[in-house]
């Protein structure tokens, strides 16, 4: 009789979160004193999430933000994005790892205004030795809703149409995880509202991360989750949430 060799359930590897922060703390020194503007947040972000992070002013947002990102250096803890600890790499493989995995669209757009709308998309592409193709570079345009304005300067276009370069060109790269902090803060409301869906799409269509930092509550609403910051502590999470629950439990935090 031959033995037959045991078989097990397949068992799915566990994916790691896109995003973790363990145990993040942050302080900034100066003559001044010490100021704790993190104090040991920890949290996961699930890959496809759209998250929106609020909280008073002062309150860590833009620290959690720029530690996320790998943009500045928590004082203890660990940044962990897609399984990658940020605290290991060295400043040159962190520049690669934000190249190739993280999009980011800010309030300021940073666009170069000597290039055109073209070479500002598919700049990403070319500062990882790349050639962009034309082809990704319309499409992205097209998806922004900025086909026929290839040629134009920043100058040339309004605020929003700016943000939404600023939008094409972290798409570009097919990043996994978006940062955006106040990305409509300069934003009429409509116009606001095209860039929170190119947003919302980015985490339904293709499954990547966003992570956006915003003041406000019709912003927020198009996340999945609402996580508010107080004082350097997470002080809770709305999921789903409408603009006047988000601004209700805003009231609460800055009594
Ligand atoms: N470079 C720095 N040096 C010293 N203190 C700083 C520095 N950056 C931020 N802080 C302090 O850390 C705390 C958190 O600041 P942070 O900018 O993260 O808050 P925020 O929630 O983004 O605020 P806001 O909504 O006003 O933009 C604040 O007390 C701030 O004064």
């Amino acid at each position: 009789m031959t033995a037959t060799a045991p078989t097990y359930p397949s068992v799915a590897p566990i994916a790691p979160p896109a995003l973790l922060l363990d145990g993040i703390t942050k302080t900034y020194r100066s003559k001044a004193g010490a100021v704790d503007a993190l104090r040991g947040v920890t949290y996961h972000f699930a890959r496809g999430s759209f998250t929106a992070v609020m909280g008073p002013s002062g309150s860590g947002k833009s620290t959690l933000l720029q530690c996320a990102a790998g943009l500045d250096q928590p004082t203890a803890g660990n940044v962990v994005l897609n399984g990658v600890p940020l605290r290991g790499l060295n400043e040159v493989q962190l520049t690669k790892l934000r190249r190739s995995e993280m999009g980011f669209v800010f309030q300021a757009y940073n666009l170069l205004p000597s290039l055109s709308v073209y070479d500002n998309v598919a700049l990403p592409v070319r500062l990882t030795g790349r050639r962009p193709a034309r082809n990704d570079v319309l499409r992205v345009l097209d998806q922004v809703g900025l086909d026929g304005k290839a040629k134009r300067r920043p100058a040339e276009l309004s605020g929003g149409q700016q943000q939404r370069v600023a939008i094409a060109r972290a798409l570009i790269t097919q990043p996994s995880v978006f940062f955006a902090d106040e990305p409509t803060g300069a934003l009429d409301s409509g116009t606001s509202r095209q860039v929170l869906r190119l947003l919302r799409e980015a985490t339904d269509r293709a499954g990547q991360t966003v992570v956006m930092v915003t003041h406000d509550p019709a912003s927020a609403a198009y996340a999945d989750r609402v996580l508010f910051l107080s004082d350097g502590l997470l002080a809770g999470h709305l999921n789903h949430a409408t603009p006047p629950q988000i601004a209700a439990a805003m009231n609460e935090l800055q009594r």
